[in-house]
């Protein structure tokens, strides 16, 4: 029975709701603040059921695209990956403080020991094998260090990364897998120069040689894979003059390139590029269909504004490809099986490209803005020396917002399947997403009835209802990859808590601000529970699909239940899933 029919039926649920204090669910007027603005419209984003917001509750960006929460890509990034590099520290820091309040490190941050994070990572790099997932012993805060240890992470991701081939790891890369005089006899291949050299740039563009050698060489000897990615971590993690770190070459070699690609060269590794059609927009991600994966092509280390935004740094799109291929480790493999869940939107490649667009993404790009007109600034203006990461990805289908759900039963899948994955997650990574509204969580129909996840080494068969749930967009997300906290310091974007009292989406980011106390590197799974909380609002107030009274009151009942439980861990046993989830040992 759908809702709006009314189920008159009194039962325990009435009462149950009867007792809900904060259950706000009056159809009150809310607005989600991401919503685009169609760049004609003189109002921000209009609530659906009514008023629209003030402008002055909004920080505007100068560009066409008025999203409040859009610019926080460039501010804030304090973690390993970005304040490490004092070059790079000043420079942020100028930017931020241009519009922003001082730079202050959030509370509760342990003093930093330089000299104890240096040993660390000698010893992480001294390691062939990795630990499966992190200890909390591994903690490394190290905000504001002048370490440049970005290489050492760089090492370890693309060790897993190459160690996990079915994930189809960049051809070149691959083929440092194929090199067996390495390990061999390291010294004869002129390995240990890169040890030896003495500052980070030299030994990086050693390293860039290197690759390229590599890329010549031929047969395949996994053996050799930990030897050849340390050679290309420690020449710089070596140098006393890391302030020379070139993020960009790290990038590469993530990518697997010693230098980049062109769109034309990515994209017809998948289709013909006169068939790539744009599937969606971003803050500075635009989406391409190619063949059965998609591109998120995102700009960056350029001048111009895009969509009114200063560009990504190299160093910035560095750490989101980290924490994509970290979260790429939950799907499994050999060496990965006590957390296992295939949720998270798996990163198939990442490339470099340069230059301007190829025409056939701008006739794409122009083909989707005459249909749902778009809010970023048009590809054209982009200059021809332009550098863009390319994320091939998974298709993951249409986000939930614009997703037609059919009944409660694919809501109720929907919500399964993100808990479990967020409880997998928070297990393996102590992983919270922090950004988990509708516009990232993206949905399609496909075969399975039951989809497998491992949580803590327990197998569990989760209902789907045959809808398959992906969730995107990790910009705001904190991962403890096992060597490093990468996080983004919102306490340095006031604005972002700053949004519309009574919609949901801003109600979710002051929560996180009252749990998290403003200190956004450390561990608070409770965040992933504030949003299942507001995934919970959506699917009663946004989401029009066949339900009763009663699924309605199961829904608030389980909406209050999630107020008792500290992580998605702890929401994973909620009765509301018991009959949607089969556990059994492995
Ligand atoms: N893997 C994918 N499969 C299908 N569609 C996708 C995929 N990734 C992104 N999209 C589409 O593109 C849109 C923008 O992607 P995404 O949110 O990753 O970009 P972004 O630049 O990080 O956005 P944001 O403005 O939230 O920072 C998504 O809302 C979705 O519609």
């Amino acid at each position: 029975m759908s809702s709006r029919s009314g189920d008159k039926r009194v039962d325990l649920w009435s009462q149950i709701i009867a007792t809900e204090s904060d259950d706000q669910f009056q159809h009150q007027q809310t607005a989600v603040v991401y919503t685009r603005k169609n760049p004609q419209n003189e109002t921000l984003p209009t609530a659906k059921h009514g008023s629209s917001i003030p402008k002055n509750r909004v920080s505007l960006a100068p560009g066409k695209r008025v999203s409040w929460n859009r610019s926080l890509f460039i501010r804030g990034r304090t973690s390993i990956a970005v304040v490490a590099c004092d070059n790079y520290g000043r420079e942020k820091e100028k930017r931020i403080r241009k519009n922003k309040p001082p730079l202050a490190r959030a509370k509760g941050v342990p003093p930093q020991n330089y000299e104890k994070e240096r040993a660390y990572f000698q010893e992480v790099d001294a390691f062939e094998l990795l630990e499966e997932s992190p200890s909390p012993q591994n903690k490394t805060w190290v905000m504001g260090t002048k370490n440049c240890v970005i290489p050492s992470h760089v090492s370890t991701v693309l060790r897993k990364w190459l160690s996990n081939r079915s994930y189809g790891p960049p051809a070149s890369l691959s083929k440092i897998l194929e090199t067996p005089e390495l390990s061999k006899d390291p010294v004869h291949n002129g390995a240990l120069d890169f040890y030896s050299k003495n500052t980070c740039s030299s030994s990086l563009v050693g390293s860039t040689h290197r690759i390229e050698e590599i890329e010549t060489e031929g047969e395949k000897d996994s053996e050799d894979l930990g030897f050849a990615i340390r050679n290309l971590s420690l020449s710089s993690h070596d140098s006393g003059l890391d302030e020379q770190w070139d993020p960009l070459l790290d990038l590469l070699k993530v990518c697997g390139q010693s230098s980049s690609s062109t769109f034309s060269n990515v994209i017809s590794e998948y289709c013909d590029i006169q068939s790539i059609k744009k599937v969606g927009e971003g803050t500075y991600g635009e989406v391409f269909i190619a063949g059965s994966i998609v591109c998120k092509v995102v700009p960056f280390n350029g001048d111009k504004l895009v969509n009114g935004e200063i560009q990504k740094k190299a160093e910035e799109l560095l750490e989101e490809v980290m924490l994509s291929l970290t979260l790429n480790e939950l799907r499994g493999n050999d060496t990965h099986t006590h957390n296992v869940c295939p949720t998270f939107i798996q990163t198939l490649s990442l490339r470099v490209c340069d230059g301007a667009y190829d025409d056939a993404m701008i006739r794409a790009w122009e083909e989707w803005d005459k249909k749902h007109v778009s809010e970023n600034d048009h590809p054209i203006d982009f200059a021809e020396k332009q550098r863009f990461v390319v994320f091939v990805q998974e298709h993951g289908g249409q986000d939930l917002e614009s997703f037609v759900l059919l009944n409660f039963n694919e809501a109720r899948s929907l919500l399964v399947q993100v808990t479990v994955a967020l409880a997998v997650a928070e297990a393996a990574f102590e992983f919270e997403h922090r950004d988990l509204h509708w516009g990232n969580i993206l949905l399609s129909r496909k075969g399975s009835e039951t989809l497998q996840f491992i949580l803590d080494g327990k197998k569990m068969h989760v209902k789907t209802y045959k809808l398959v749930a992906s969730i995107i967009d990790f910009t705001l997300s904190r991962i403890n990859t096992g060597e490093s906290i990468l996080f983004l310091d919102l306490s340095l974007d006031p604005g972002l808590f700053e949004g519309p009292k009574g919609d949901k989406q801003s109600e979710t980011y002051r929560k996180m601000k009252q749990v998290t106390e403003d200190c956004w590197e450390g561990s608070f799974p409770k965040t992933n529970v504030l949003w299942l909380q507001y995934l919970v609002d959506i699917l009663l107030q946004k989401k029009d699909y066949d339900r009763t009274s009663k699924d309605e009151r199961e829904l608030r009942s389980f909406k209050k239940r999630l107020n008792g439980y500290e992580s998605a861990k702890e929401s994973v046993v909620d009765p509301f899933f018991s009959d949607l989830i089969v556990v059994s040992d492995i």
